[in-house]
């Protein structure tokens, strides 16, 4: 669909703003946030869809659709450089004055956001094999960016960052110490901002134990004691952990070893496995996405199997995080299913009663900020999570930016 398309130089009277690009696996998402005053968010979209050939660009300004139309490029370095014409397209790099990437690997040596350079850029040319479906995507956003406007101040702002707190033995993984080899865990400037929604919507609620559920294609949980974040779902890489929409999230070894043998299967061809053809887009053999299989439940048994698998494991990984911090005090559902989906909520909690944990089903379906009941001890949340904000927060607090947002619509 052509959508008509503002010429740039109505956008000048955006003055200074901060750009935000967040590679995920399948989608690359964007906003602009005037830096200046009420810094609102001007301009979001995303790449969606990334890698297939239904790829597509939409844009919203202040909330109204700008444009949609299909992406050409096959491969997400591709996609993200078609982004950035795009961008430049629409005048949106003479007016910004920084770029925040979510980095969502860091490796071992990257924690506090920073600066990129082209030290930075080598450094995470050598992690791309721990996050092929990720980094990739997130250098060639960077590279782009430096080709067109190499005077333009770029930060990283690491998704790994939140968990850099984890007690040694969350990190260990058990095989031998020459492979070098430790859980990091992802999602974290997500979990960033919703400790900081939750200290300013909770206050002293955030001290307490906390369980943050971040729900989307991509999934996991964060344990979080006074305000530090002590064990999460995944690990190494971001295919462990939770079932996820197309990674298989914790998999016995086992499992691998016996199709590298059965199936003489190559490394990559098993990476293609686990993250794109497993979860619940294996197990459904239909879709990797929640609104589909909710959909197709009632006719669909392997529709039904798949949300089923969610809930369940989502329901052993609370009770696993409530142990590992000696209790809970608050749970947070976010990411589009967390937020949105509301059965899948309540099938979660439903027989967490023991932990204190008990919905109200009217709020509950109404994805009310609150959506506990009163009866247990746990205040159960649902709070939009906002990485973009985060990143432009963070990008803004490296570079010495003021920057005060306080304009939540997207
Ligand atoms: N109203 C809804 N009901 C159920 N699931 C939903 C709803 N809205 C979004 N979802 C699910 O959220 C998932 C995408 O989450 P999101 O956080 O947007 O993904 P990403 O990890 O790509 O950022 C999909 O599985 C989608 O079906
Ligand atoms: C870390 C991760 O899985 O990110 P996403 O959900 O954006 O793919
Ligand atoms: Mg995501």
């Amino acid at each position: 669909m052509d959508t008509p398309q503002h010429p740039p130089n109505e956008r000048t009277s955006w003055g200074e703003s901060v750009l935000t690009l967040n590679g995920g696996s399948s989608s690359i998402k964007f906003a602009v946030f005037a830096r200046t005053g009420v810094s609102a968010r001007l301009l979001a979209g995303a790449v969606e869809r990334v890698g297939s050939p239904e790829a597509f660009l939409r844009a919203t300004e202040r909330g109204v659709e700008v444009d949609r139309k299909p992406i050409t490029a096959k491969d997400p370095a591709r996609a993200a450089e078609e982004l950035i014409d795009w961008l430049e397209g629409q005048g949106v790099l003479d007016h910004v004055v920084a770029v925040g990437h979510r980095v969502v690997h860091g490796g071992p040596d990257h924690v506090e956001p920073r600066a990129i350079d082209a030290a930075l850029v080598a450094d995470l040319r050598r992690l791309v094999p721990l996050d092929p479906d990720h980094l990739p995507a997130e250098i060639a956003l960077i590279e782009a960016l430096i080709r067109r406007r190499p005077d333009l101040p770029q930060v990283a702002c690491f998704d790994t960052a939140f968990h850099a707190t984890l007690p040694p033995v969350a990190q260990r993984l058990p095989i031998p110490r020459r492979y070098g080899v430790r859980r990091f865990g992802f999602h974290g400037l997500s979990y960033a901002y919703l400790l900081e929604e939750l200290r300013r919507t909770a206050g002293v609620a955030a001290d307490g134990r906390v369980i943050l559920a971040h729900l989307g294609s991509g999934a996991s949980m964060a344990a979080v004691r006074d305000g530090v974040c002590i064990d999460t779902t995944m690990g190494f890489t971001p295919t462990g952990g939770l079932v996820m929409g197309t990674r298989t999230g914790d998999l016995d070894p086992g499992v691998l070893v016996h199709l590298l043998r059965t199936e003489s299967l190559t490394a990559d061809q098993l990476d293609h496995l686990v993250n794109h053809e497993a979860g619940l887009k294996g197990v459904s053999e239909t879709s990797s996405d929640m609104r589909d299989l909710m959909a197709h439940e009632a006719t669909d048994e392997r529709a039904a199997d798949a949300v089923a698998l969610f809930c369940y494991q989502a329901k052993k990984f609370i009770g696993a995080l409530a142990a590992a911090l000696g209790g809970v005090n608050t749970l947070v559902f976010a990411g589009g299913i967390g937020e949105n989906a509301h059965e899948v909520r309540a099938r979660i909690c439903d027989g967490l009663g023991f932990l204190g944990i008990d919905l109200s089903l009217a709020d509950n379906a109404t994805n009310a900020a609150v959506i506990s009941s009163g009866a247990g001890d746990v205040v159960v949340r649902v709070i939009p999570t906002d990485e973009e904000v985060m990143i432009a927060r963070t990008t803004a607090r490296v570079l010495g930016l003021s920057f005060q947002h306080e304009d939540p619509t997207p």
